[in-house]
């Protein structure tokens, strides 16, 4: 133990009360020593009872000033003059230690201790009821300037306030009116709430909430006296220990009163708006935190602004599949991170449109494949777990490309994704800078993204737009970055503020929710074909970390030049999105270069090393298109083999038309040469690319023919 720890381990609280044993114990004890004192110091008699008579008056100013009962102050001025009385009589008694002064002390503390627990328990009993009658008076006097107030401001005469509740959390408080019989509606107070929150002059950034109560003529008034107003709540991370399910509403913000707002995912698209620095992004973040709490979603991120929404989540991933020097500095070098924290980032229009396109064919699959498994449940909707996860497709327009021809094709797509893959476990969030009329303009859409989330607004027409008849002004709702209006389509919002959620936190979480993180079933796995199993090879997803290959569309010169110039990606000059090169003329990176740039020092992440022919031999071993096969343990590199790739193209030929896939060639020579399946993908890539050997099919239904053996035109669908 450390000598600080020894000095508080020995300090003591001068200021600790009494139980009544030990209060008892030490009075007596206290007059006894006293006593004794002043008997060998010779003192007259009348020393103790002066000294009696002056506990006693400082004991009833001291619990005057406690506003203890009457009782409890002449019980407590008793004892001191007994006490007094007692020792007076000892000092001229023969002293405190005789026979008959220790018996009749004792006697007296004894007594006083029974009594003692008597008063104690009338004390707290009388503290509660004053207690109560305060808080009743309080209240009533509250409940009287509201009825004055409603009569006043609203002109409704008549009305009684059945209730007031305080808000735990301190923040304000909530009312309960009765309307007077005779027609009068909700709108009479919910029209005047502006009126009202002036009248009870409340600070900047506080207002109050008129909603509905258990009958028409209950009104609830929420009124927010403090507002979280440069208050930071750090997002609870500890809380994703547990594990939890999409099926429930996921907590996505905190209440004024101190409870929690709840969104549910399952059942519902999402909009989140609001101005640059509102903070749309954070929530967005504090929202897929709670996504992958659970272990039946995957979130797809959509970001054209260079992937920063989705960028963090991939961190810790990464940097765990790394080796080298540069990669043991990150402290997740070397741990078990197998999969990110998103699912898919498209950060091009191009890539976007593939995911987009990619998550209607899932759609359109689940409903052909799962149409027993929703009889056999009872439901319309497809049951979610682990087994079937539901997809997230998280869309953030960001400023720089709200205006954007991409963006709205963007949009144009999360809506066609959003009808068609409502019933499919496919769900959309969309972060726009401003609702308006233009945004997602298909009514059923609108109906089918019917969680609302606003960051801020300009307008009270755009909360209007958002959530309906409204109650609350723009003016009123927010209060700096973090707050934020959450309810449904046509329900009366309430008023919250998000958690701050920091990069570090969100890798944190990534670590810790890695190995909890589904797969997608295999029909949707078949149905999203190459298009998904190969979304983090160079070409598709290098671009993220500074490699040149930017886009997976042709980009046109201009785009080529700012880049080069190191200004911003202009995705706006993008070419191809009207039509985006299909997958299969995408080259498939081989391993040693997607390895080279993930092992490429930071300063030179812009400037990968040309691919050479030796580097597309495939030696890395590591199929860079199956994400599940990237582990943190899987630093040993194969040795080359040549006799072993040899034999792999032998096998190759013998498969004839039919062709063979790395799996069956792995079974085949693990025996002899020990090769793993990673090694054969490997090389079957290399001899796709140079022509030795054709891919046939995608996904899981892939297979190699030998060239000699290949169709005329093979179909890579
Ligand atoms: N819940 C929060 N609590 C406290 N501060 C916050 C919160 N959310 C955001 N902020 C602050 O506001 C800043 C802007 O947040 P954020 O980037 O999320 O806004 P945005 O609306 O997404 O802006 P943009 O459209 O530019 O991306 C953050 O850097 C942070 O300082």
């Amino acid at each position: 133990m450390s000598s600080s720890s020894k000095k508080t381990s020995m300090r003591v609280d001068w200021r600790a009360g009494h139980g009544i044993l030990s209060g008892t114990v030490n009075a007596t004890a206290g007059t006894l020593v006293t006593t004794s004192l002043a008997y060998s110091a010779g003192m007259p008699a009348g020393w103790s009872l002066a000294a009696g008579a002056a506990g006693a008056v400082g004991t009833l100013v001291a619990g005057l000033r406690k506003r203890l009962t009457r009782a409890t102050l002449g019980f407590r001025s008793a004892c001191w003059m007994a006490a007094g009385t007692w020792s007076s009589w000892a000092l001229s008694n023969g002293g405190p230690t005789t026979l008959p002064a220790i018996g009749t002390l004792a006697v007296a503390g004894i007594t006083a201790g029974t009594m003692a627990v008597g008063f104690a328990a009338h004390e707290e009993t009388e503290q509660a009821r004053r207690t109560l009658l305060m808080s009743i008076g309080t209240r009533r006097a509250l409940a009287a300037e509201w009825i004055d107030r409603i009569a006043r401001v609203c002109r409704v005469e008549g009305a009684t306030i059945p209730g007031i509740e305080h808000w735990p959390s301190g923040m304000g408080y909530t009312v309960e009116v009765e309307l007077p019989e005779g027609g009068t509606t909700r709108r009479a107070i919910a029209d005047r709430a502006d009126a009202l929150a002036s009248d009870l002059d409340l600070p900047h950034g506080c207002g109050l909430q008129v909603m509905p109560g258990v009958s028409r003529r209950r009104v609830l008034i929420q009124v927010t006296t403090k507002s979280y107003r440069g208050m930071e709540l750090p997002f609870p991370a500890e809380e994703l220990a547990e594990t939890v399910t999409v099926n429930n509403p996921a907590p996505v913000a905190l209440l004024s009163d101190g409870g929690r707002a709840e969104l549910d995912m399952r059942q519902a698209s999402t909009i989140v708006a609001g101005p640059t620095g509102s903070g749309k992004t954070n929530w967005l973040h504090t929202l897929i935190a709670r996504l992958n709490q659970t272990n039946d979603t995957l979130v797809w991120v959509i970001d054209l602004n260079g992937g920063s929404l989705g960028l963090p989540w991939l961190h810790a991933w990464r940097e765990a599949q790394q080796q080298g020097p540069d990669a043991e500095r990150s402290r997740w070098a070397g741990q078990d991170i197998p999969v990110p924290g998103v699912d898919w980032v498209a950060s091009t229009p191009a890539e976007a449109a593939r995911m987009l396109k990619a998550a209607v064919r899932i759609a359109k699959q689940r409903k052909v494949t799962y149409q027993q498994h929703m009889r056999a449940e009872d439901d319309d909707k497809l049951p979610v777990s682990p087994e079937v996860p539901e997809i997230v497709i998280v869309v953030d327009e960001g400023a720089e490309v709200a205006a954007t021809r991409e963006a709205r094709q963007v949009m144009a797509g999360i809506s066609e994704v959003i009808r068609i893959a409502r019933a499919m476990a496919i769900r959309a969030v969309v972060s726009v800078l401003r609702v308006t009329q233009d945004v997602l303009p298909d009514p059923m859409v609108r109906k089918m993204a019917s969680n609302r989330v606003c960051t801020g607004a300009t307008e009270d027409a755009e909360l209007g737009h958002m959530f309906g008849w409204r109650a609350l002004s723009a003016e009123d709702s927010f209060d700096g970055p973090g707050s934020l209006l959450i309810g449904t389509e046509g329900k009366q919002p309430h008023k919250g503020q998000g958690w701050r959620i920091t990069p570090s936190v969100i890798e944190a979480i990534c670590a810790q929710t890695a190995h909890r993180r589904p797969r997608l079933d295999t029909p949707s796995l078949d149905a999203a074909g190459a298009d998904y199993a190969e979304r983090w090879t160079l070409e598709r997803c290098g671009h993220l970390w500074g490699a040149q290959h930017a886009t997976a569309g042709a980009p046109d010169a201009e785009a080529s030049s700012s880049r080069a110039a190191g200004g911003p990606r202009q995705w706006k000059a993008t070419a191809g999105w009207d039509a985006p090169r299909s997958a299969d003329h995408v080259p498939t990176p081989d391993a040693a270069e997607l390895e080279a740039l993930f092992q490429l020092p930071a300063a030179n992440r812009d400037n990968p090393p040309a691919e050479t022919a030796d580097n597309s031999s495939g030696r890395g071993g590591t199929d860079w298109s199956d994400p599940s096969t990237w582990t943190a343990g899987r630093e040993r590199r194969e040795p080359e083999q040549p006799d072993a790739r040899q034999a792999a193209l032998m096998l190759l030929l013998a498969a004839g038309r039919e062709g063979t896939g790395a799996s069956a060639i792995a079974r085949e020579l693990a025996d002899d040469f020990g090769t793993t399946r990673q090694t054969v993908v490997g090389w079957l890539k290399a001899w796709a690319e140079t022509g030795e050997a054709v891919r046939i099919g995608s996904g899981s239904k892939a297979r190699y023919v030998h060239r000699q053996h290949a169709p005329e035109s093979p179909t890579e669908d």
